[in-house]
């Protein structure tokens, strides 16, 4: 742990990167070509403002939100992100603990490094969360189904298809350190060693379990044949998109560039996700990922039209950090940064934080209501 005073996500960031080998660093931190949609997710939240309203009583504030049938404190969960066992010994297993701690909920990435069983357990041991598995539509479709009924038993909630990965970004940053995951660790969920992943030529390693022949008709009435799972998309940036998940019956969807690790330029999810809300008309849900690093980020997101937000790299920020302590230190940052962002824009839930309501501004340009 670095001794200087951690107090917002930038300092995690910093603290994180000085303790991080640089080639792991670059791999958390980094994404594809240009890292044009790493920037612009953070940098997209700018060009709103809030308008707050004042002089409301705002002791009494409740942020919580009703996720998969339960209250969860706020509306933030943390991201599917493999390999967490590079930012800690003990990984998923950490963010899983601090998750519960927090009264929020997990993602499972394919690519943990322990078993959906042990990272359910131990979260469930510290208190009440539910999971979700993210699940890449792969070319060997037995294991495929062996991962879904897997999560299924240890009682994950959904099923989060990411949708963006037919196969890896370009990733120069990644190539020219020749990062590779630490031999030693396992990957049980796609049952493979780093070794076994090491063996294959970097893009083969990351990509060679995904199905670039993948359809919305190959994959979504299959899943739900084999699965009472909630079925999301995760990695939609358009309307069409949302329309097309709705037909075919999904039940929620994430707007997402992976973290702008995927297709480089395509646009920061924050400035998609009014079209995309629009679009869904309340018929499917609206979670966001990309970007989100403030109290305010969150707010934004939600007059924006989303329900809830998602966090990967602050979540590996905290775990390099301090362990499962470093996880919970990000998510209390975010907690108190939001509650305070609704105190001072004077909403007491979050049912009072709307476009419409608050008003949003952008800053590029002359201030206009949007
Ligand atoms: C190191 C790393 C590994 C990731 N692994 C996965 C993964 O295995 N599956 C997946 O769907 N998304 C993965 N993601 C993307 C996250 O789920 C999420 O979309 C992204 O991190 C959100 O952006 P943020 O990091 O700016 O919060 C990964 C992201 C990072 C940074
Ligand atoms: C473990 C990797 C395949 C995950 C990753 O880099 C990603 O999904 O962006």
């Amino acid at each position: 742990m670095a001794a200087e005073k951690v107090l917002c996500i930038a300092d995690l960031e910093k603290a994180a990167s000085q303790i991080l080998p640089a080639a792991t660093r670059d791999f958390f931190n980094s994404g594809a070509t240009s890292q044009v949609t790493v920037r612009e997710n953070s940098s997209s939240y700018q060009k709103y403002r809030i308008l707050p309203r004042v002089l409301k009583d705002v002791s009494q504030v409740s942020t919580k939100i009703s996720l998969f049938d339960r209250d969860i404190s706020f509306p933030l969960c943390v991201s599917p992100a493999g390999l967490q066992a590079m930012a800690h010994p003990d990984g998923e297993l950490a963010t899983s603990r601090a998750c519960a701690k927090a009264g929020t909920n997990m993602g499972i990435s394919s690519y943990a490094n322990h078993s959906v069983e042990q990272i359910t357990t131990a979260g469930k041991e510290i208190g009440p969360i539910h999971h979700v598995m993210q699940l890449y539509s792969m070319a060997d479709r037995e294991k495929e189904a062996r991962i879904v009924r897997r999560a299924e038993a240890a009682g994950c909630k959904a099923i989060f298809l990411t949708a963006d990965s037919p196969v890896l970004g370009v990733r120069y940053n990644e190539w020219r350190t020749g990062f590779l995951p630490s031999p030693g660790l396992d990957n049980p969920i796609i049952e493979k060693t780093s070794e076994q992943i090491q063996q294959q030529s970097h893009d083969d390693g990351f990509s060679s379990f995904n199905s670039a022949s993948h359809s919305w008709a190959k994959e979504i009435p299959w899943l739900r044949s084999i699965t009472d799972m909630e079925i999301w998309i995760k990695g939609i940036l358009t309307p069409e998109d949302v329309e097309t998940a709705i037909e075919y019956g999904c039940d929620g969807v994430i707007i997402s560039n992976h973290g702008g690790r995927q297709l480089d330029e395509t646009p920061a999810t924050v400035d998609v996700l009014p079209a995309c809300a629009k679009a869904a008309r309340g018929r499917i849900r609206i979670h966001i990922d990309g970007g989100v690093r403030s109290g305010s980020d969150i707010f934004k997101a939600l007059a924006l039209g989303a329900e809830c937000c998602w966090v990967g790299r602050p979540m590996l920020w905290g775990l390099a950090y301090n362990g499962q302590q470093g996880v919970e230190l990000m998510l209390d940052i975010l907690y108190q940064d939001f509650k305070r962002s609704m105190q001072l824009a004077g909403c007491k839930s979050i049912s009072e934080i709307s476009q419409s309501s608050l008003g949003i501004f952008r800053s590029d340009g002359p201030l206009a209501r949007l």
